[in-house]
């Protein structure tokens, strides 16, 4: 913010540094308080339009993403603590731009003011003062002075012993089996933050030239994601899902590995930060086809995107890592065990804790897996996912505030009707998620196969209530092979039999039996006290 000392000096001032013509048409529009005159000049505000106001402490970070995300507690504060930097930095970045601009305005300012005050001198000196320094005097431009080159020195010593420090890029890779949490995550910070977030499946891309996507695609999407704001767009964030099948294939010599290696490659620019120059199709609406009906049209244009303050976040399951790392290991740790199934190794700790063999991967590791060295160093915050385990199966169900159980419960309650899931039926769709080791991803599958035939059958059936308990899922279990035969044993109950439904409920889990008496006596209570009021109201 530049205080001027009169709306005068302010306005020749804008008007003095200001090239365009927007500007100066913004100049002429300044509402300017004569006693300490603050001109909220609309230059310094576009500097900050690309900054984070306020961003959230590591902390509040983790704790916003315990809400939506159950476990993987080390990977959230990673994340956090990694998010948290990143835009720390993109501020810093942008202040010190912000504070050069300043300068560089309040100097132009200060040459303005002293040349005004020796006008005024010599008026003084001829007896006689001119029209336009008419409402100036001589110790309001003193002042106006002074205040300048106070301003000017606080500018040019604010980052005085820092000035050579440049905080550098620190993206992301997560590591972790498929459907525990790497994109959800990410999406929840990118909503936390309100930036823009695209995802990009890295195994769609190719190396320039051939066939496939270009990796500019993901700043693409961005953009697009962004509303084709360019400020917005970079800040924002992009993840690049399935980065491990990139990694580099020892393919016969001589043949080019365009879709692995050949894209690492492309990469490496974007990671560390370029502008990329982006020749897109943008969407108008303002063309009319020959009948007069407005039609989507498309603008060619061309984006010049800095990458420098994207935060790249990488993604994948990295299969058999796990493996490689407890052989790595077993010189001097235990592994658990050293079979082929699915399951991600296990790693006893010298202190005798457990942990996933994906929580010790090193930069080596993955060299080793195939991503290139220079991929690597671009991507200094490593943190792995851990498997999730059935109980986390089982809060995932329940907890998260856009629990997968809630989801239904409110999809049931547009048709009228009253879902009641037992916890014992929860274990054991989170049992069988388990099993199928696609991580909480097969539990939406699980739920849709369990609720296909009750969501079919009760719409407008006269059917009020329904309880999905364990024998439910043990009918789904009993069908398990056979996708025709959706007949789950599921209970129903119409209006009058509430009491056989909480009975009921109580039977298998005595928590929800008492939560549903409750539901019920207070709903009974609202109806009768609307009741009660229509009666009054006659
Ligand atoms: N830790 C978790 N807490 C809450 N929900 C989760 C968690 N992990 C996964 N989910 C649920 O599973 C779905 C899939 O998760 P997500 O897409 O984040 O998996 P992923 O690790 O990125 O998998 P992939 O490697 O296959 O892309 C999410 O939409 C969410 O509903």
């Amino acid at each position: 913010m530049i205080r001027f000392q009169s709306k005068y000096s302010c306005k020749n001032y804008l008007m003095s540094v200001c090239k365009n013509a927007t500007w100066k048409q913004h100049c002429s529009s300044l509402i300017i308080t004569r006693s300490n005159s603050v001109a909220s000049s609309k230059l310094s505000s576009s500097c900050l339009s690309n900054k984070l106001n306020k961003i959230p402490t590591p902390k509040k970070l983790k704790s916003f993403l315990d809400e939506y995300i159950i476990g993987q507690d080390v990977g959230k504060k990673v994340l956090s603590v990694a998010v948290y930097n990143h835009y720390l930095r993109v501020n810093d970045k942008l202040k010190r731009t912000e504070s050069e601009k300043r300068k560089e305005m309040l100097e132009e300012q200060l040459k303005i003011e002293k040349e005004r005050l020796k006008v005024l001198q010599e008026d003084r000196e001829d007896g006689g003062i001119k029209t336009e320094t008419k409402y100036l005097d001589d110790t309001e431009a003193r002042h106006g002075l002074r205040n300048l080159e106070l301003q000017l020195s606080f500018e040019k010593n604010r980052f005085a012993g820092d000035c050579d420090l440049e905080l550098s890029k620190s993206n992301v890779l997560m590591v972790g089996p498929s459907g525990s949490g790497k994109t959800l995550l990410a999406t929840t910070l990118a909503r936390i933050l309100d930036v823009p977030i695209s995802i990009t499946d890295c195994t769609q891309l190719t190396q320039a030239g051939y066939i496939g996507e270009d990796v500019e695609v993901c700043i693409e999407r961005l953009l697009i994601n962004a509303d084709y704001d360019i400020a917005k767009t970079e800040r924002g964030i992009i993840v690049l899902d399935e980065i491990d099948k990139l990694a580099k294939t020892n393919g016969s010599p001589g043949t080019k590995d365009v879709s692995g290696e050949g894209v690492q490659q492309a990469l490496l620019k974007i990671l560390e930060g370029h502008p990329v120059s982006l020749t897109i199709k943008k969407p108008v609406n303002n063309e009319k086809d020959k009948n007069g009906n407005r039609v989507m049209g498309k603008k060619e244009e061309t984006f010049v995107i800095d990458t420098s303050n994207i935060l790249f976040i990488l993604t994948g399951a990295f299969v058999g890592l796990d493996k490689a790392i407890a052989k790595r290991l077993r010189g001097n740790e235990k592994a658990l065990s050293d079979n082929d199934n699915i399951d991600i190794e296990e790693i006893v700790l010298k202190n005798g804790s457990k942990t996933s063999a994906l929580s010790l991967v090193t930069p080596t590791d993955l060299a080793s897996f195939g991503l290139i060295p220079e991929l690597i160093g671009r991507v200094p915050v490593l943190t792995a996912l851990e498997p999730l385990k059935k109980q986390d199966l089982f809060n995932i169900l329940k907890e998260p505030k856009n629990a997968i159980l809630n989801q239904y419960s409110y999809i049931f309650k547009q048709f009228g009707v009253k879902l009641a899931v037992t916890d014992e039926a929860l274990k054991s769709i989170s049992q069988l998620a388990l099993q199928n080791g696609t991580g909480a991803r097969g539990l939406r599958g699980i739920m849709e196969k369990l609720l296909l035939d009750v969501n079919f059958n009760c719409p407008e059936s006269g059917i009020k209530y329904v309880l999905i308990n364990s024998k439910t899922v043990n009918s789904l279990k009993e069908h398990e092979n056979n996708l025709s035969a959706t007949n789950v044993k599921a209970q129903y109950y119409s209006r009058g039999q509430v009491d056989d439904f909480i009975h009921d409920a109580y039977e298998e889990d005595h928590k929800l039996g008492l939560e549903l008496d409750s539901f019920f006596n207070i709903t009974s209570a609202i109806e009768g006290k609307k009741r009660d009021e229509g009666l009054n109201s006659i």
